[in-house]
C-alpha cells in the first residue's frame, strides 16, 4: 500500500488525512526503520507493508468505534506504538498512555513524540500486571488497546482492570480469534467485561484476515486482579 492508496483507503472509511498528518506517518516510517538497525522493532520494513501492515491495520480499529467520543487510552504492549500512536496521529485529542514491559520501545516511543509533536502523551516502562494495580492507572481509561500481545484469555486480565467502568477493551487479532473467545469466557465475566461487536474483514490489497473484538465494561474489576507477573502467562483464569 503506497502512500496515495493509504489515503484513500482511510478516505474511503471516512478518515481524511491533512497533509501534516501524513508528514506525521512518514516520519513515522523513517524513524522506525532507523531505530530498527539498532534494536528490534519490526520484521516489517518496505515501506508499502509497513503502512498497510502496521498504520492501515492499527486505524482500522476506527472503522468500527467513534474515536471521536473518546478522551483516554491505554494501549497494552504497544511495542513500536501499534495501535495506539497511528490512532493518535488521526485523532490528536486523544489523550494516549502507553505500557510496555521493554524499555528500548519506551525509549524509541519517547522520541518519536518528540519528532511528532504529539502532545498529552505519556510511556510507561512497566509490566502490565504491576501497572493495573497502580491506582493511577487502574479502571482510568475511556478506551484499552491491545495488538498482537496475548491471547485473549491472557490479555484480559492484562487490560480489564485498566479499563473505567462503562468503557471498553478492544482486542485486535490477527486470525478469527474464536478459539480464543471460548477460553477467555469465564475470565471476562469474573473480571467485569462482555464482548459487545466483533468485527472480521481482510485487509486490503493482500487479503489476510483480520478481527476486532469490542468488550464493555460492566462492573468493577476484583483487587486481585491483574496478577502479579509472571503469573498470568502461566495460568490464565480458567
Ligand atoms: C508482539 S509485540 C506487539 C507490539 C504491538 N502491539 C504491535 O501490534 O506491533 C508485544 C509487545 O508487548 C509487550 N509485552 C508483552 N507482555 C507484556 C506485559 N505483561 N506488560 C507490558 N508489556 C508487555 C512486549 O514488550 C512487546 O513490545
Amino acid at each position: 500500500m503506497n502512500e496515495e492508496q493509504f489515503v484513500q483507503a482511510l478516505k474511503e472509511q471516512g478518515i481524511e488525512l491533512s497533509e501534516g498528518q501524513l508528514k506525521q506517518f512518514h516520519t513515522y516510517f523513517e524513524l522506525l526503520i532507523e531505530w530498527n538497525e539498532k534494536m528490534n522493532l519490526t520484521a516489517i520494513t518496505d515501506q508499502p507493508s509497513v503502512y498497510l501492515k502496521h498504520f492501515y491495520d492499527s486505524i482500522s480499529a476506527a472503522f468500527y468505534m467513534d474515536f471521536n467520543k473518546v478522551q483516554s487510552i491505554c494501549d497494552v504492549g504497544a511495542g513500536a506504538g501499534f495501535p495506539s500512536i497511528p490512532i493518535k496521529i488521526c485523532f490528536p485529542h486523544l489523550h494516549v498512555t502507553i505500557v510496555d514491559s521493554l524499555n528500548k520501545r519506551i525509549q524509541f516511543l519517547t522520541h518519536l513524540s518528540e519528532q511528532l509533536h504529539l502532545d498529552h502523551v505519556e510511556f510507561v516502562h512497566s509490566r502490565a500486571e504491576d501497572f493495573g494495580q497502580n491506582p493511577k492507572y487502574r479502571e482510568r481509561f475511556d478506551l484499552v488497546t491491545a495488538r498482537a500481545v496475548a491471547r485473549l484469555s491472557v490479555l484480559s486480565e492484562l487490560c480489564i482492570p485498566l479499563v473505567k467502568n462503562n468503557g471498553q477493551f478492544v482486542a485486535m487479532k490477527a486470525a478469527s480469534g474464536d478459539e480464543e473467545m471460548k477460553d477467555a469466557k469465564k475470565a471476562l465475566t469474573i473480571l467485569g467485561a462482555k464482548l459487545v461487536d466483533k468485527h472480521s474483514f481482510l485487509l486490503p490489497i493482500e487479503d489476510s484476515e483480520r478481527s476486532i473484538f469490542i468488550f464493555n465494561k460492566t462492573k468493577n474489576t476484583p483487587k486481585k486482579y491483574p496478577r502479579k507477573p509472571g503469573v498470568p502467562n502461566k495460568t490464565p483464569i480458567q
